[in-house]
Order: structure tokens, then C-alpha cells, then sequence
């Protein structure tokens, strides 16, 4: 891939505020074909700077390029390349799993055969399969969540972002979405992803940024952040503890402390 691609997604100086400030000159670079982790405690910004990123939620200031597009600018070409699961997705509880997703491929305007085949695909690999007829109303949670996950995997989106997308999932509909976003990613496509569970992070992601009080205060891969943290031979819950532990107050939270991995292309 040449240098001078476009990353998957750039964050720049990107800020928002409630009461207090939530995301804080917030900037970071995620290449396409990466499969990124976003980690960071309770309340740290990670909801918010993704919600801004999909559009959801207005930014104060600060931009953001989608695959080269500026998402602010042009919202609707950046939403087209992009899906946004959220850690609570809804569905329809009238419709069946089947219906659901062709209701969201006439959304796309996709091409009826087409998307039925895809909506096959991605049906049988959440194992929804046997449960395509059936009304999301009688599901579970984790199926609702499933079928939610592949409303928005139907029109082929390049920047998937999942805010925890794993919770409330038992092992093996754990293992069927990681099985998808690890294909989906060989394939070239760029998965950002929040999650507490870091045992995923540090099995699955090609980069980890850690977010603490709005800002970016690690970025690498796992070994990097072992590197940059002193913490050779650790978990990455031992390297996250290390560095917002303690109510993400240390020093090791001054900017840049710990950011490494800039060379993305
Ligand atoms: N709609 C809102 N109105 C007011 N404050 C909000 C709103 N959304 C988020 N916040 C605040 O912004 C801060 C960041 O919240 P955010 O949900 O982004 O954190 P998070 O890193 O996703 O946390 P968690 O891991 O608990 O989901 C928190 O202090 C939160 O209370």
C-alpha cells in the first residue's frame, strides 16, 4: 500500500464537553486494514469520540476524515463507508433476522440478490441461520445483538467501529463475531473497536490506544506499550493499570508520555 493512502480513520484535535470536558484534543490515526483497540476506564471519552467519528453526536471542534473523506464536511459519503455498532444496537422486534437485514439493504439501495446472498452469509456466520424466520422479539439479547451487528455489516462498510461489542455474549457467539471481524479485517477492512475485556485487545488488536480524561495518553502495539511502560513480559491489564490506575492521575498521563507507533501509513 503506498504511504500517502488515506489512514481508515484521523481524528484531529478533537474536542467535546458536556458539564466537563469529555474528549480533549483528542488525535489519533488508525490505518486501513488495522484492527484497533480502543481501552480506556469508565467515563474516559471512548463512547463520545466514536459517537462524533459516526456522526452521531456533534463535535465542539476538531475533525475527522473517514478514508479521506471529512466526515463533518460530508456526513452522508462518510456514513456510507462506515458502520457504527453501538454497546446497546436495536432492532425490530416485528421483523425476523431475514427481513431486518433487507430493510437495511434497501436502505443502501443494494441490489436485491445481492444482498440476499450477503444477508445469508452473515447470517449463517453469527449462527442466526436457523433463527432467520423468526421475530427478533422472542431473541435474546446476544441474538438481538448479532443481528444488529450484521445490519451493519450488510453494506460492506471499509471502517467498522463497535463499542463494546462483545458484552453479554456467551463463548461462542463471542467467538462467531471475533471469527467475523478478524476475516472481515484480513480482507483489508479496518475494525475499531472499544472493549473492557483486554484479554480481546491483546489477542486481537494490531494497535492499542488507551484513552484517559479525553485525551490519548498510549498508543502502540502490545509490545510497544510493554516497552514504552517498563512493563516487559506483562499483560496489557497489567500495562493499562500501570498506566490510568490509580484514577488516571499519574504523570504517565502527561500528553504524548506514551504515544508510539506514529509511523502508520
Ligand atoms: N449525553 C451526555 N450528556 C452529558 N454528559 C455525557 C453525555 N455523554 C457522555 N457524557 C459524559 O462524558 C464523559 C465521557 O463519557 P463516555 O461515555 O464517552 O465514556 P466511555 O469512555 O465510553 O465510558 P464507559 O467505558 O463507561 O462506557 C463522562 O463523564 C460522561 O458522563
Amino acid at each position: 500500500m503506498p504511504t500517502d493512502s488515506p489512514a481508515a480513520l484521523e481524528i484531529r484535535n478533537l474536542h467535546k464537553r458536556f458539564k466537563d470536558p469529555a474528549v480533549n484534543d483528542l488525535s489519533l490515526r488508525v490505518k486501513a486494514g488495522e484492527f484497533y483497540a480502543l481501552l480506556g476506564p469508565n467515563g474516559a471519552g471512548k463512547t463520545t469520540t466514536l459517537r462524533m467519528v459516526s456522526g452521531l453526536l456533534e463535535a465542539d471542534a476538531g475533525s475527522v476524515s473517514v478514508c479521506g473523506i471529512d466526515a463533518f464536511q460530508d456526513p452522508v459519503a462518510a456514513k456510507r463507508i462506515l458502520a457504527w455498532v453501538p454497546d446497546e444496537p436495536m432492532v425490530y422486534d416485528k421483523l425476523t433476522p431475514l427481513e431486518y437485514l433487507e430493510f437495511v439493504a434497501g436502505l443502501w439501495s443494494m441490489e436485491a440478490d445481492y444482498a440476499q446472498a450477503k444477508a445469508d452469509g452473515l447470517l449463517e456466520a453469527f449462527g442466526l441461520g436457523p433463527h432467520a424466520g423468526e421475530r427478533c422479539g422472542g431473541f435474546s439479547k446476544g441474538m438481538r445483538q448479532k443481528v444488529a451487528l450484521a445490519g451493519a455489516l450488510i453494506h460492506e462498510p471499509r471502517l467498522i467501529i463497535l463499542d463494546e461489542p462483545l458484552t453479554g455474549l456467551d463463548a461462542g457467539s463471542a467467538r462467531q463475531v471475533k471469527q467475523v471481524l478478524t476475516d472481515l479485517v484480513s480482507k483489508g477492512v479496518t475494525v475499531i473497536m472499544t472493549t473492557h475485556i483486554l484479554e480481546v485487545a491483546e489477542r486481537m488488536a494490531d494497535r492499542i490506544g488507551i484513552i484517559a480524561q479525553g485525551r490519548l495518553v498510549a498508543e502502540g502495539t502490545l509490545n510497544e506499550l510493554r516497552t514504552r511502560a517498563s512493563a516487559e513480559g506483562h499483560s496489557l491489564e497489567d500495562i493499562f493499570l500501570k498506566i490510568v490506575g490509580g484514577g488516571a492521575t499519574s504523570e504517565a498521563l502527561t500528553e504524548d508520555t506514551l504515544k508510539i507507533g506514529e509511523k502508520v501509513a
